[in-house]
This record gives C-alpha cells, structure tokens and sequence, in this order.
C-alpha cells in the first residue's frame, strides 16, 4: 500500500462521517419538522437550543441506530434513533439533556433509544449535573416489544438512583403516555405546555371501552388538568419558550448536586439590612383588623425575599399554599406559605403534599426552608377525612421533621391546633421561630372555644349572646396571642412585621453554617 493509497482512504473515511452527519441532520426533514411546528411544536433540536446557552450543546450517540430487524424495521434505521443526548450549558453552568424527537419514529422508545437515556443519566450522576428530560413519545416502541418496556423500567430505577442527588427536571412537551409517564413522575419537577401536552396512563380510547368515559385528551391528561388538578405536573407554561424560561429560573435556584452549593449574588445593592423601606412599613398595616379577613401572604413574601421575586412552585395546584424559589440576601431559599386569600389558608391533602415535597426537595439540596404562618388549621369535610388528610397531612409533619437544613419560621397571625404544630413549628425542630403582635397561637379561635369550654355558662346566663361576647373576649385575649409561646420559648422572638426582612436575613445568615446528624438508618417510612 502506498502512501497515497492511504490519503486517498483517509479522505473517503472523512467524506464518510460528513455523509453520515449530512444524513443525520437531512433525515428529520422540513416535512416532518413543519408538522411539528403546525401542532405548536418545537423539533428536539430546536428545544435543545432554545434551553442551553446558545452553542453549547454537544451531542452524544448522534449515530446510534437501533438494532430491530422485525416489522420491517431493518429498512428504517435512523440515525440517533429518535433521540437527542448529550451536554451542554445552562447560564454557564453543566447540565445533561435528553430530547425525544417526535418526528423520528414517533419519539417512541426502544432498546438503543432506552441505551442513549441511560447512558446521558449516567454522565449527569457521574458528574453531578442536573438532568434535563424533555418528554416528546409515543411511548413504548410497539416493534421492539418487552425491550422497550424493559428500558422504561431501566430508567426509572436511574431516576429513583438519582433523586436527591442531582436536580432531575421533566419538560412535557408532547404526549407521555402509559408506563412512560412514571419516568418524569419520579424527577423532582415536572413542566407541562398549555394544550400540546398530555400526560396518561391510558388514553381516552381505552378509557372509553373500559369505563363508558368520553373525554378528549386535555380533560383526561392536559398541562391545566395537571396542574390543577392532579398535581402531577408543577408550571404551566403558556408555550415552549416559557417552559424553557422557567427551567432556567428554577435551575439558577438549585446546586449542581447535593455536594455543592446553589449560585449565590451579592445581598441587594443600595438597601442595608436594618433599614427599613415603606414595603417594609406597609407590613404594619397588612393584617386585617377582623380575625377572618384575608390578606395577600404574598405581599409578605415579596417584601421579604429579594427584589420580591418568588419562582412559585406548582402555583395553581392547591393555592392556600405557597410554595417557590427565592433570595434572601442573594441566597436561594426555599419558602412556604399558608395564603390565608385560599381556604383561609388551612391545610387539606393537597396543600400538605405540595408542601411536604417542596420541603423535601429543600432539604435533599440544602436550601433554607423559610415558612409564614397564617393557619386555622386542617380543613374539616368528610371528603377530607375520608380522602386521607390523616395519612397526606402527616407527610408534612414528617418532611419539616426530617429536614435538616437551615428553618426559619415567621407566624403572622393565625396558628392554632394541628396547624400550629404542622407548619414549622418549634418543636419540629425549625431553627428560629418569629411571631408577629397579631399572631394568635392557641388550640382554636374564641368562638370555637367558648362553645366548648362555657357552653353551661353560657346557657345559664340571662343574657347568652352577652356573655358569649364576655368569655369570648376573655379567651382571645388571653389565650389568642403570641406571649404565652413567647414566655415558653416556642416563639424565640416577636417582631414588629417592619422588622420581618431584617430578622429573616439575621437568622438565616446566623444558621449558615448549621450542621445536623440524624442517627444512621436505611430511611425513614414516610407516610407515602
Ligand atoms: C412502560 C411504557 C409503556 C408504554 O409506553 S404503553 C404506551 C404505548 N404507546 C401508545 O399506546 C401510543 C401509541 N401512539 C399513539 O397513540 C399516537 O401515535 C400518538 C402518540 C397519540 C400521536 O399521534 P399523532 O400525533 O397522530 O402521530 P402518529 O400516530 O402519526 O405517530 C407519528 C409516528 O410515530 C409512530 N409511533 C407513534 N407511537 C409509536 C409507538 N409507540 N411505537 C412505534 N411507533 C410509534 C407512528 O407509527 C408514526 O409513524 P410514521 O410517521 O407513520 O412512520
């Protein structure tokens, strides 16, 4: 062989991988890409792109080709094989991606497509990165048969293997259906688009021949009906881009994994802690002077968390509960918050297992948990009862029990029986506890007490309307404050609602450096 020969056949080994790479980025084509953009739809390329820092995206496995020779798939084997992997960048730091491209095989999942996932998750993991899937399939490739399911089972195992251990975040953005939907179901978020996203264990077909159920795919499984109802998904999002957009606010709040820390800014520039703004001031006035009133909780957390930015987490599912992403002083924290505007803030199934996720989310990556109180306790109804509020609401217990990050709670106004002990309570272990003068910590309110404790006076008496007024005033009076928990210490401090910013930053920079064992076990048995 002579010297040229060898060029020559170099040259053609070149020319080869340009074929293939030509091949890889013609196959898709604009026929199928523009069907994709008639739904609204982004292709997995174009969503890569529109997520990562422009030109940071490398793919992996872009030649992978699946191995099927059944149904006639040998005369079908596409490059990537339906799915994009690989590395990238978000706001300059390391993630892993997957996208399933719908217009390659219908996205659908087979053996070496299941292989790409893996092997992009085992990198993320490897290299402690948030994991990013973006969810586009018809679910299990039918071909491929048991291999395909098996690879769904494969996956999840990773995501369970990864949970707690890096940010692992879901995008719906097409169909995800049957047994697919449990991969996403497992991350720590799950982001859906208003009317192309659809999220079901089995279609409205088979409802229908099983149940006699005629529903169309949004009201069975769309993003409003997730995020919603169901609670399955945790951001609707108008469109792709705000899907992506929110992604990104959500990451800028999470570390890399468990072992690092989130990205921190410097503390607003131009406002010094103990100054006191007219925000800050128009907390004096923001507790109504009738006891069952509402009042926006959000007014509270704007005021304190930095430029009043809360990234809310699963916002429209179970609003008596506020759960986000925010900055105390340029550091992420994450906060919940009874809404006294929504059910007057008392806590049913859903609000306690917003809450209880959010906080366990919280803790598994060392972010602050920062509660507001406002609670007249668990919400009473046979469907509550009967729906589990024992077994649901004990999780919330359970995750502020469990946590052992930095916890600072602030009690505003109501915070009786269960209520005041589920939500950041002293005795669950929270760090710093604060109460406003108008906070009201006792088993119940007054009109519920005096039934319980004077019903006789109060009937014996001439005039019972007068004396109920007389006892009740006695009770609230006594009773409906923050001084008695104070004088015990279960309140550490009570603060003017103009001090709340400052105390909140104090205590959260004085916890900075908490450090908490729990005795070694294999875990806990959350009530699940
Ligand atoms: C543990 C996991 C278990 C599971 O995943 S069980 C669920 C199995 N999957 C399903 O039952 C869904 C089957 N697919 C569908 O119902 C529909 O394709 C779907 C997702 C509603 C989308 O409908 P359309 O938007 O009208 O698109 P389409 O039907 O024309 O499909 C586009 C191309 O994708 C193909 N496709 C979709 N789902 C597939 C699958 N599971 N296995 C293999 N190929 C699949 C479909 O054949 C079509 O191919 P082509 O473009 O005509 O060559």
């Amino acid at each position: 062989m002579t010297a040229d020969d060898a060029g020559g056949r170099t040259a053609l080994r070149l020319a080869e991988l340009a074929e293939r790479r030509a091949v890889l980025a013609e196959q898709s084509g604009p026929e199928r890409a523009a069907r994709q953009h008639a739904k609204g739809k982004l292709t997995a390329r174009e969503r890569i792109e529109a997520l990562l820092d422009p030109g940071s995206f490398v793919e992996l496995d872009a030649l992978a080709r699946h191995r099927c020779h059944d149904f006639g798939m040998e005369r079908q084997r596409p490059y990537g094989d339906g799915v994009v992997t690989g590395y990238g960048t978000v706001d300059g730091r390391r993630v892993c991606v997957f996208a399933q491209d719908f217009t390659v095989l219908g996205g659908a999942l087979g053996e070496v497509f299941g292989e790409k996932i893996i092997k992009v998750m085992d990198l993320a993991l490897r290299t402690g990165v948030p994991i990013i899937g973006i969810n586009d399939s018809g679910g299990a490739r039918i071909q491929e048969g048991v291999v395909s399911l098996a690879y769904y089972a494969e996956l999840v195992k990773r995501h369970v293997a990864a949970s707690g251990v890096i940010p692992q975040i879901s995008l719906i953005t097409g169909p995800c259906a049957g047994g697919a939907v449990y991969a996403p179901a497992i991350t720590d978020l799950v982001v859906m688009v208003d009317e192309i996203s659809h999220m079901f264990v089995t279609g409205p077909e088979v409802l229908r021949a099983v149940t006699g159920e005629t529903v169309d795919r949004e009201q069975l499984g769309g993003a409003r009906r997730h995020n919603t109802i169901s609670g399955a998904a945790h951001y609707l999002a108008q469109d792709e881009k705000d899907a992506f957009d929110y992604v990104r606010l959500v990451l800028g709040h999470l570390p890399s994994n468990n072992m690092s820390e989130p990205p921190a800014y410097a503390a607003r520039a131009g406002l010094e802690r103990e100054e006191t703004t007219e925000a800050d001031r128009a907390l004096d006035t923001l507790i109504p002077d009738r006891r069952n009133q509402p009042y926006d909780m959000a007014r509270v957390v704007h005021t304190v968390v930095d430029d009043g930015e809360l990234v809310e987490v699963q916002p429209l599912f179970a609003p008596n509960i506020i759960c986000g992403f925010a900055r105390v002083e340029g550091r992420s924290v994450g906060v919940v918050a009874n809404q006294p505007l929504h059910a007057a803030g008392a806590l049913d199934i859903d609000a306690s297992e917003k809450a209880a996720r959010f906080i366990r989310l919280c803790d598994a990556f060392e972010l602050p948990v920062l509660t507001f109180v406002d609670v007249p306790g668990f919400l009473t109804s046979m469907a509550q009862e009967s729906g589990g509020i024992i077994r649901k609401g004990a999780k919330l217990i359970y995750a502020y029990c469990e946590a052992t990050v930095p916890m600072v709670t602030v009690i505003t106004r109501k915070a009786y029986g269960g209520g005041y002990g589920v939500m950041g309570s002293k005795h669950l272990g929270i760090d710093i506890n604060l109460a406003w003068p108008t906070a009201e910590i006792a088993v119940m309110g007054g009109e519920g007490a005096v039934n319980v404790i004077h019903r006789r006076e109060i009937e014996r008496a001439e005039d019972p309307e007068a004396e109920r007024v007389r006892l009740r005033t006695t009770y609230e009076e006594t009773l409906c404050t923050p001084y008695v928990a104070a004088e015990r210490g279960y309140v550490d401090a009570v603060i003017m609602p103009h001090e709340t910013r400052a105390r909140v930053a104090s205590s959260l920079e004085a916890l900075r450096e908490k450090r908490q064992e729990r005795l070694p076990r294999k875990h806990g048995n959350i009530p699940l």
